[in-house]
């Protein structure tokens, strides 16, 4: 017996840093979306009682470090589960970029068990379980287009934005969430209009989600890592409808209408930077079923 689950890298179409919370976390109000670029997850049953990870990627640990991993246990912990589980992880979503590819492949592993054990668990609870994993894990549980809040497991789900090209680009720099968000001058920020990014996605208005892109976390990256602001000044020379870092970075992404600029885009960055994927927006749950 096995399952397949598709993970899709997200993107973060707006990100606000509210205020520092006493457990040390930021409270934060998020617009996220999927992209179709995604890590392919195979979970297949096994007799043994053991958890193992199958990973060709040299940057993805095999270990209980392995995010998918610390899911699978989560899962057979709560609900008492004897079987055992293969893992195996295809790493198509760059690492360590912004693009919560490792709470995405923990998300899909998630559902996935849900499915290979029969488990009936809820989408909501299954978030619940993903929250304690990491903080992007409950979006991507969902893996559709939500507003996040509280630390990001605070999901409210919103229709798919209206669909156009994504370029994405990763510059060969690995940059730490923790750090960002410790080196946010909070007094200092411009904060983005959520609720006119969230208005936006639910009119389906492109050129007012564009308008409304804004990403708190760039005043810490940018100035410290050149090469992404870079990066974002090549996109909007060479025609990006709107151009954001995603995350804490440093992945960058442009919205794009027409194919032809996407193509333009990527012609343009692959000079410059060796991860560069042109796909389209998701914003909605795939299923194989
Ligand atoms: C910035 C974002 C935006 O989507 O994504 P990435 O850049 O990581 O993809 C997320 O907030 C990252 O989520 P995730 O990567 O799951 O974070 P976690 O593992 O829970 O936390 C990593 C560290 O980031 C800080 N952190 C995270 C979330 C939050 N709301 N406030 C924080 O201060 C904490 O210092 C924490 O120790
Ligand atoms: N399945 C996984 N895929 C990718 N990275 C993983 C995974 N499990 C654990 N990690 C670790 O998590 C860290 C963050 O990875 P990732 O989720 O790709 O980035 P980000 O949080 O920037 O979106 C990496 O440094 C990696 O060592």
């Amino acid at each position: 017996m096995y399952v397949l689950e598709k993970a899709p890298a997200k993107i973060n179409l707006s990100l606000d840093v509210l205020y520092k919370r006493p457990d040390h976390y930021h409270e934060i109000e998020m617009v996220m979306t999927t992209v179709d670029l995604a890590d392919r997850i195979e979970l297949i049953a096994i007799d043994q009682n053991t958890i193992k990870i199958e990973s060709e990627n040299r940057f993805v640990p095999n270990d209980d470090r392995n995010l998918a991993y610390r899911a699978a246990k989560l899962i057979k912990d709560t609900y008492g589960i004897k079987q055992g589980v293969i893992i195996k992880i295809e790493k198509v979503i760059p690492v360590a970029a912004g693009l919560a590819g490792g709470s995405s492949d923990a998300a899909a592993t998630l559902r996935g068990l849900n499915k290979l054990w029969s488990l009936g668990i809820s989408i909501e609870e299954l978030a619940t379980l993903g929250a304690k994993i990491g903080s992007d894990v409950s979006f991507c549980v969902y893996n559709s287009t939500a507003v996040a809040r509280g630390r990001g497991e605070n999901i409210t789900e919103l229709p798919a934005p209206p669909s156009c090209w994504v370029v994405l680009a990763k510059p060969r720099i690995g940059v730490s969430t923790q750090s960002v968000y410790q080196h946010l001058k909070l007094d200092k920020v411009k904060h983005p209009d959520t609720e006119g990014m969230i208005a936006a996605v639910k009119a389906g208005d492109f050129d007012e989600m564009c308008k409304n892109i804004g990403n708190v976390l760039e005043d810490v990256t940018l100035p410290k890592y050149p090469e992404v602001r870079q990066i974002k000044k090549l996109m909007e020379l060479s025609g990006a409808d709107a151009v954001l870092m995603s995350g804490s970075g440093p992945t960058v992404f442009s919205l794009v209408k027409q194919e032809s600029r996407a193509c333009r885009i990527y012609n343009s960055l692959r000079g410059f930077c060796e991860e560069v994927y042109v796909v389209r927006m998701l914003g909605y749950h795939q299923t194989l079923e």
